[in-house]
């Protein structure tokens, strides 16, 4: 299953040309969300990477992760907490933890916020996101997580492009490499 969910992951992507302005190809993933068998064995897929930790709850970054994350909640059997960009769209009205995000793979310092009521003490928090490129995300979600009291396990995307030791230290684990898609 994992190998066929890899070829088809494979397959339905492509790197797109955005023109003369820029020298770098920017990914397009729209043909796996595209593709009924990727949608269908996603979430097992990407909750099979972390079988042995026993996450409580998913929490996934805007935009694509709240694509993916909701998809590896319900194969876990657990639930899905949004957590959003700050500056994004306009203010949630409820109380709100947030945390700072390292400089991207853009380049860009943003901040990531979640309601806090959605994790508690005991939760054990499985981040969720489509790709890793320097580990960011992950390392802004699990400072936001953690100073919520909860346990960050690690994070699971279908792409990881890390540094193998940003990806060790991170607990970082991918269906796919960045070499897989080039
Ligand atoms: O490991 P990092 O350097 O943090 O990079 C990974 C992030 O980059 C992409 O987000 P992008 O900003 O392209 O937004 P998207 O969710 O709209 O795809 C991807 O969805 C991850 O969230
Ligand atoms: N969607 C994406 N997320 C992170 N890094 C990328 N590099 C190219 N496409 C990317």
């Amino acid at each position: 299953m994992a190998s066929e969910l890899r070829g088809r992951l494979r397959a339905g992507f492509r790197w797109t040309d955005p023109g003369p302005d820029t020298d770098l190809l920017v990914s397009d993933r729209s043909g796996w969300w595209r593709d009924p068998l990727v949608l269908d064995e996603l979430g097992p897929g990407l909750a099979a990477l972390f079988s042995d930790a026993e996450p409580t709850v998913v929490v996934s970054p805007e935009v694509t992760g709240f694509l993916v994350g909701p998809l590896v909640a319900r194969a876990l059997g657990v639930g899905f907490v949004e957590a959003y960009r700050a500056g994004a769209r306009r203010p949630i009205a409820e109380p709100m933890a947030w945390a700072a995000v390292p400089a991207d793979h853009r380049g860009d310092q943003q901040h990531l916020g979640l309601r806090s009521r959605l994790i508690g003490l005991d939760d054990r928090v499985l981040v969720v996101d489509d790709w890793a490129a320097t580990g960011a995300q992950a390392r802004g979600l699990y400072t936001l997580v953690e100073s919520l009291g909860a346990k960050a396990v690690g994070t699971a995307v279908i792409v990881d492009e890390c540094d193998p030791a940003v990806s060790a230290e991170l607990r970082i684990r991918g269906l796919l490499t960045g070499e897989d898609l080039s």
